[in-house]
């Protein structure tokens, strides 16, 4: 115990030139990586299949920031000392503090600023993790030979039935392709390789470009030659003057990046007027700096644009540099098989130099070293822990589902937080894990089974048939589809497959969605009546729009505290929008600020519904038209009633299920119960303590209604 991390990043540092062509490969490889929903491992991640590479000589040191680029000058970096952040969590660990419980969520505290000269990376707010290099991933299960998975629901106690083409045809595998923040493979081993280059190899690579201090320089104060950099002298700025191929017209992208960073210093002067080319406005030198930050980082200039409107030049910087860096490698202990502390032990037993995450966790330890691949060891196979990204712990605190609750899960696959939800609930009340696209709830169910999770159903519905499909939940988990602009350090691809379409798609289904998620509770529900909403995207348009939006469509609902005592407040205006002002109650996460990956969280608790008068809201649901109409009308059903369960229904299903089963794998056949489903069809079964409405048997629909 209590082994000292030796491979801590610093914060984030710009990339060199080397660098920027491989992100733009690894960007121009994923092409639609993302579009299938089964993006590849991050092109500046590691592959937690494969030991960590330790760098032997950064030993106790701060990891090297990549030398800053100045026009024929030797780089001088200056990097944070972040020796005194990790030495509480040190000490925390020497003494074996590894407390289970799960409650303190404390808020972070401020990096410390370093004497002498301004960083790159501004209010660097303590993540709760140190950085580390590495990538995560939950989805250890290869999904490309896919298993027939029966359409709709199963439990895990029954075996597994195939679907048939029917099912998938009217489930349809409306999966809107969109990267999701824990969906990863493992593979990519030059990626990985590259990642982990010792120093040497980098210097070796990089020439001038990555041109490093001695040694010595790391040790004490660095010196940074940031106002040499910054005279005004002989700049341009080409793209306000029409000539926006200058990078093909032999500028390089050394000049580009030394302009970049004289820019930010100008526009993000506070005085009125500001220095800079004469005779340009600010807004000019901003034009310049987003096509400099689009050439030098590899992004479309839309992108750029839209993530600009969220920060200041000096922010926008340090977050462009943090997508250029892989977040730290976090695991979460799962409690229904083992103790963090017990865990923790095992995995330093096989030489892992591990620390508990923060003390926002119980559960989470942070990996800065490892002998053996992380994602295969005796213990991960035994479902010891999750690879998790620290973000996506958030929304689970925020849920805080109790034990014996009923919870839904909405886009769950593959499942790193259903299976941290079923470890909340004790393996108690029922957790219903959704996800649309079939292959991926591959994954999921194999995550569910090697975690232990007993009180875990998958189902592969499009989300947007809750609360048809079943309702009345005590909480609902919303992990939204995304654009996954909060994670671009996992997957490169974002930052040029993007477009306007994409995010204006995006949003409408997003509203969809969190319609549904918000109808699907039970407001009665005695321990819950709550959702939560996430994102691993930080576009507004994606997080507080959509927040914002619900709230306006369902005013029973509102906001609450998220219980998350870290993370920047969310926008109650937006360039000239007005949000509701509970919006600040939500949280908004940045790489660069909390080195976790970008995400949203907010938290709703749905009160009880007004009777809705006739004709009104009609009109403004056409703005997300067909779900919005779909869930009035599912909620003219009396909904403070509370769900039920129909066990009759559920018997003639889990037998048919079994019967197909038997007929695919083993090829034996088994007469359907054809009584049984005459009964389910014929009589009106009892209530017990549930309700599933199925989409396809509009007859038992009917009777229901009628009923
Ligand atoms: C952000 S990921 C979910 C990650 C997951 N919550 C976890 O923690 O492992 C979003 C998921 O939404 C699914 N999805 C996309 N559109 C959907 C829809 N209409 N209904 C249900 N799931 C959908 C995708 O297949 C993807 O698995």
């Amino acid at each position: 115990m209590g082994r000292k991390a030796t491979r801590k990043q610093g914060v984030p540092a710009p990339l060199s030139g080397r660098d920027i062509e491989k992100a733009r490969k690894g960007a121009n490889k994923g092409g639609n990586g993302g579009a299938d929903g089964k993006k590849k491992a991050s092109s500046a991640g590691a592959d937690s299949s494969k030991p960590f590479k330790a760098d032997k000589a950064n030993k106790g040191k701060p990891a090297k920031p990549v030398a800053k680029l100045v026009k024929g000058k030797k780089p001088r970096v200056k990097a944070v000392d972040r020796e005194d952040e990790d030495s509480d969590a040190e000490e925390a660990l020497e003494q074996g503090d590894y407390s289970d419980s799960e409650d303190e969520v404390p808020a972070p505290k401020k990096a410390k600023a370093t004497k002498g000269k301004k960083a790159s990376s501004p209010g660097v707010e303590r993540g709760p993790a140190r950085e580390l290099v590495f990538s995560d991933s939950e989805a250890e299960v290869d999904d490309d030979k896919e298993e027939r998975m029966p359409a709709g629901l199963h439990a895990f106690d029954l075996d597994e039935a195939p679907s048939d083409a029917e099912d998938d045809e009217a489930m349809g595998d409306d999966d809107f392709g969109f990267p999701s923040e824990d969906d990863d493979e493992m593979g990519e081993d030059d990626e990985v390789d590259s990642a982990f280059a010792s120093d040497e190899e980098e210097g070796a690579a990089g020439g001038e470009e990555v041109e490093m201090g001695s040694d010595d320089e790391f040790n004490g104060e660095i010196q940074t030659n940031l106002e040499d950099d910054l005279d005004d002298e002989g700049w341009t700025l080409p793209a306000v003057d029409g000539i926006v191929e200058e990078h093909e017209h032999g500028t390089s992208l050394r000049e580009v990046e030394a302009r970049m960073r004289w820019l930010v210093s100008v526009c993000s002067s506070k005085e009125d007027k500001i220095r800079g080319v004469a005779g340009k406005s600010r807004s000019d030198h901003l034009v310049q700096l987003e096509h400099d930050i689009a050439t030098y980082f590899g992004y479309n200039h839309f992108l750029v644009n839209k993530l600009m409107k969220l920060f200041n030049a000096d922010e926008a910087i340090a977050f462009f540099e943090s997508n250029e860096t892989p977040r730290p490698v976090t695991i979460r202990a799962n409690t229904l098989r083992t103790r963090r502390r017990d865990l923790a032990q095992a995995l330093i037993n096989r030489g892992v130099n591990l620390e508990p995450i923060g003390k926002w966790s119980k559960v989470g330890l942070q990996i800065f070293e490892s002998p053996v691949p992380v994602g295969a060891t005796p213990e991960y196979l035994a479902g010891h822990y999750m690879l998790q990204a620290a973000s996506s712990f958030l929304p689970v605190i925020a849920l805080a589902p109790q034990p014996g609750e009923r919870v839904l899960d909405m886009a769950s696959a593959p499942g790193g937080k259903t299976t941290y939800i079923s470890a909340l609930l004790q393996n108690t009340g029922t957790v219903f894990a959704n996800d649309s696209n079939k292959a991926r709830t591959k994954s999921l169910t194999a995550n569910v089974h090697r975690m232990g999770c007993k009180n875990v159903v998958v189902c592969n519905y499009d989300a947007r048939e809750f609360p048809r499909v079943m309702g009345g939940f005590d909480r609902v988990l919303l992990d939204a589809p995304c654009s996954g602009t909060g994670v671009i350090s996992k997957d490169a691809s974002v930052k040029v497959n993007k477009s306007e379409r994409d995010f204006q798609m995006l949003a409408h289904l997003q509203k969809q969605l969190i319609l549904c998620a918000l109808d699907s509770v039970n407001a009665n529900s005695a321990t819950g009546g709550y959702i939560v909403y996430s994102t691993c995207s930080v576009t507004v348009d994606e997080d507080e729009s959509v927040v914002d939006y619900a709230l306006r469509k369902r005013p029973h609902c509102k906001l609450v505290d998220t219980g998350l005592e870290f993370g920047v407040e969310g926008y109650t205006s937006f360039e000239g929008k007005h949000f509701h002002p509970s919006l600040n109650l939500t949280r908004r996460y940045y790489p660069h600020k909390h080195n976790m990956d970008g995400f949203y969280v907010a938290k709703f608790k749905v009160g009880k519904r007004q009777k809705k008068k006739a004709g009104a809201d009609a009109e403004d649901d056409d703005e997300v038209s067909g779900s919005a109409a779909v869930n009035d009308d599912a909620m003219d059903e009396d909904d403070s009633a509370p769900a039920t369960f129909d066990a009759k229904e559920d018997e003639a299903l889990i037998s048919e299920s079994k019967r197909k089963h038997l007929l695919k794998t083993k090829g034996i056949k088994i007469a359907k119960k054809d009584e049984a489903k005459a009964e389910v069809d014929d009589k009106p079964a009892p209530k017990s303590d549930g309700q599933i409405k199925l989409p396809k048997s509009k007859k038992l629909t009917e009777k229901r209604r009628q009923k």
